[in-house]
């Protein structure tokens, strides 16, 4: 008999952006209560899982070498809380996984969260699983605040810590461009920061999510722009006054707003069309105040398969 190796499987997986991001207040476990509109966009990283006898992650790629291939991956954790929640061996699941990135690291556009998502969408195929996406999403935000969003894609509003999510429907493209900072930011960091200017005066509060939802649903990017808001703007603004250069360059570039993509440093522009925002691009690329731009659009859909090549038989085992 034939013994079948499951073939690779390869999942593409969205950055996001925060549309709205109201932050509450420090809770007793840390975290903050959110209010978020996320959207997902076409700038992508691919994650292929594969069976190995060696296990292990490699990341190649956009930041690659900012990002741990050990246990604290967070695509190596999806992999050990999938393995565990299926009653396999967490410590030696007999996979490896590789990482092409293009999200930016510790970017505030939630590329680890978006690798572990893809690793749980990739290992449930590999596995061959009868698990659904909602059973998925459980297991996702045990990982991270972000992950199930990259799970589902499109346009969400996220409560909770982020975690608990309701789509937004919605048939409109929006036109963004993207500056990368010249080096990432902790999530953690621009929480406490926020905090910190909280207890010491009153930085901006975002509005209400309500009208930010009617603004997508006119698909106007005009109207959509007036309303884009974050509560960790400020934040990360203090923490990286450089910011405010590129939100300013940005917009005299001619998109008709920007915004810090969720805890920074990278900057999103919303344009008026995918033209615009190529122009965009190009006059920021040249007013030096980023590392690199890219120009995206959303929404896009969330973790999913994108290649399974066929199965190699291995030669079968001979018994003496
Ligand atoms: C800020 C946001 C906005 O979408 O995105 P990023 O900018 O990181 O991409 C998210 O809330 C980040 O989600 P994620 O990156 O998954 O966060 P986690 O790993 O769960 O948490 C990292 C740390 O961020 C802080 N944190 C995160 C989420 C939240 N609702 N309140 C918090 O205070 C806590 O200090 C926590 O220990
Ligand atoms: N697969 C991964 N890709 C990127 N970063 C990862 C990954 N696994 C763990 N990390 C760690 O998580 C931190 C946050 O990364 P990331 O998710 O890219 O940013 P953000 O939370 O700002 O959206 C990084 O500093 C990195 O050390």
């Amino acid at each position: 008999m034939l013994a079948v190796v499951p073939p690779p499987v390869t999942v593409r997986v969205p950055a996001k952006v925060n549309l709205h991001l109201a932050v509450g207040d420090v809770r007793p476990d840390g975290y903050h209560d959110l209010v978020t509109i996320f959207q997902a966009l076409s700038l992508v990283d691919e994650v292929t899982v594969a069976v190995a006898d060696e296990p292990g992650v490699e990341v190649y790629g956009e930041g690659a070498d900012q990002v741990p291939t050990g246990a604290s991956n967070l695509a190596w954790r999806a992999v050990q809380l999938l393995a565990t929640h299926v009653g396999k061996d967490a410590d030696d699941p007999k996979v490896r996984v590789v990482i092409r990135k293009a999200i930016p690291v510790a970017g505030g556009m939630a590329g680890g969260s978006a690798d572990a998502a893809a690793a749980l969408v990739g290992l449930s195929s590999l596995w061959r699983l009868d698990i659904s996406r909602d059973e998925l999403a459980e297991l996702a935000g045990k990982l991270g605040a972000d992950v199930p969003f990259a799970l589902y894609g499109s346009t969400a509003l996220g409560t909770g810590r982020g975690e608990r999510i309701v789509p937004v429907l919605g048939r409109h493209q929006f036109h963004w461009v993207l500056a990368f900072d010249r080096r990432g930011l902790s999530t953690p960091d621009v929480f406490d920061e926020l905090d910190r200017l909280r207890a010491e005066g009153d930085p901006p509060r975002v509005g209400a999510v309500e009208a930010v939802l009617e603004g997508l649903s006119s698909g106007d990017p005009r109207q959509l722009a007036l309303l884009l808001g974050n509560d960790l703007q400020a934040a990360a603004v203090s923490l990286r006054p450089n910011l405010r250069r590129t939100l300013r360059a940005g917009v005299d570039a001619g998109a008709l707003a920007g915004i810090v993509s969720g805890s920074g440093p990278t900057t999103a522009f919303l344009c008026e069309d995918g033209d615009t925002a190529v122009r965009v691009a190009a006059e920021l690329a040249g007013a030096g105040v980023c590392r690199t731009v890219r120009v995206a659009h959303g929404p896009v859909p969330g973790a999913r398969v994108i290649a399974t090549e066929e199965p190699k038989p291995t030669p079968p085992e001979v018994h003496a």
